[in-house]
């Protein structure tokens, strides 16, 4: 696993080459746009030099240029490795994965997505190669967190999970997972509907975002409440999770309340619009 490609470089995939890339691989990101992938750049310059000034990298422009920022999917037809982080919708990765198929040479490679919540199985199915498509998925801000979900499919080569869990923890330095291939796995099938019980309080009237996120850092030692987690991971993403949840299992606690609906409707996705449960500059 020495090329590596990222497929998306938002707020997911800038940390995936990031990490990739300060484990001295080889890294391509592909982004849809000239402007997304100056953006993609842009981000992960301004963590990498965050970490340079803390002396946890010795040089961030070293780094940097272990990176390629492309807008042309078929510069990974040579990757060992391809991760996918583009946006949480069934329909367009699904289109990506079959791209990917067609372009990435090599019949050893894998086909890997960051998916918080899609099963792996329906995106392994339109490829040629559903044995060697596995969920990787990371934990937002993926330089921090050490988390990394392995989601084989039913269908998913055992010696593929290996691979993966060799690149995960001894590549990367994380700590694996073994999950079902469920929608949500493990941690965000927990994690989601404490964020939509904070919403629907808010949207209740009951507390503030404020009292909520107070009440859960001082009151059970959370890094952040519900709230303030919606923002950081971002209400699109968040409904859209929510979304697959509910159609998995079509419980009430999986659904999307209404103020999550229009809040994402008005735009206000959180940190990466400047606005959502809080202000961001
Ligand atoms: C939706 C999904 O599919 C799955 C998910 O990811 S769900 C979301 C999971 N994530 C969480 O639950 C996050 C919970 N929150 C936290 O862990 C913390 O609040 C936080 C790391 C985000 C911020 O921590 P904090 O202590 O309030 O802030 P801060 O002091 O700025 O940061 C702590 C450290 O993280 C680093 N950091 C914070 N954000 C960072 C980022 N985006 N990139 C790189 N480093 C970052 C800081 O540089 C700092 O490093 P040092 O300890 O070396 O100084
Ligand atoms: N936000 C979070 O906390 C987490 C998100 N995830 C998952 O990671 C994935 C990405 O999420 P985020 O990074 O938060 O989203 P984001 O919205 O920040 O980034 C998505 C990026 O994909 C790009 N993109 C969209 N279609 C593309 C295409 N066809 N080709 C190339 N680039 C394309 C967009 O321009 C954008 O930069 C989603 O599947 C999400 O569920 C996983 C863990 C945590």
């Amino acid at each position: 696993m020495q090329k590596v490609g990222v497929v998306g470089g938002g707020l997911m995939g800038s940390g995936i080459a990031e990490v990739c890339a300060r484990a001295g691989l080889d890294v391509i990101v592909v982004e849809s746009t000239e402007a997304s992938a100056e953006a993609a750049k842009g981000r992960m310059t301004k963590s990498l030099e965050r970490a340079e000034s803390k002396g946890k990298i010795e040089s961030a422009a070293a780094v940097l240029e272990g990176i390629r920022f492309v807008t042309d999917l078929e510069q990974l037809h040579d990757r060992d490795l391809v991760i996918e982080a583009i946006i949480e919708d069934e329909e367009i990765k699904t289109q990506l994965f079959r791209d990917l198929d067609r372009i990435v040479a090599s019949p050893d490679a894998i086909l890997a997505s960051n998916t918080s919540s899609i099963p792996i199985m329906k995106l392994g199915v339109v490829t040629s190669r559903p044995e060697r498509v596995i969920g990787i998925h990371f934990f937002n801000p993926v330089p921090v967190l050490k988390l990394v979900e392995l989601v084989p499919s039913i269908v998913t080569d055992p010696a593929v999970t290996e691979i993966a869990r060799t690149f995960v923890e001894g590549t990367l330095g994380k700590e694996a997972i073994d999950c079902k291939d469920r929608a949500g796995f493990v941690v965000n099938a927990l994690l989601i509907p404490f964020v939509l019980s904070g919403i629907r309080m808010v949207e209740s009237g009951f507390a503030s975002p404020e009292d909520i996120d107070k009440g859960l850092v001082l009151g059970a030692a959370h890094p952040q409440g519900p709230l303030a987690l919606a923002d950081l991971i971002g209400l699109d993403t968040t409904k859209a999770v929510a979304e697959s949840l509910y159609e998995e299992f079509k419980e009430p606690l999986f659904a999307a309340p209404p103020l999550l609906n229009r809040m994402v409707e008005a735009g206000l996705l959180g940190r990466k619009t400047g606005r959502g449960f809080y202000t961001y500059n």
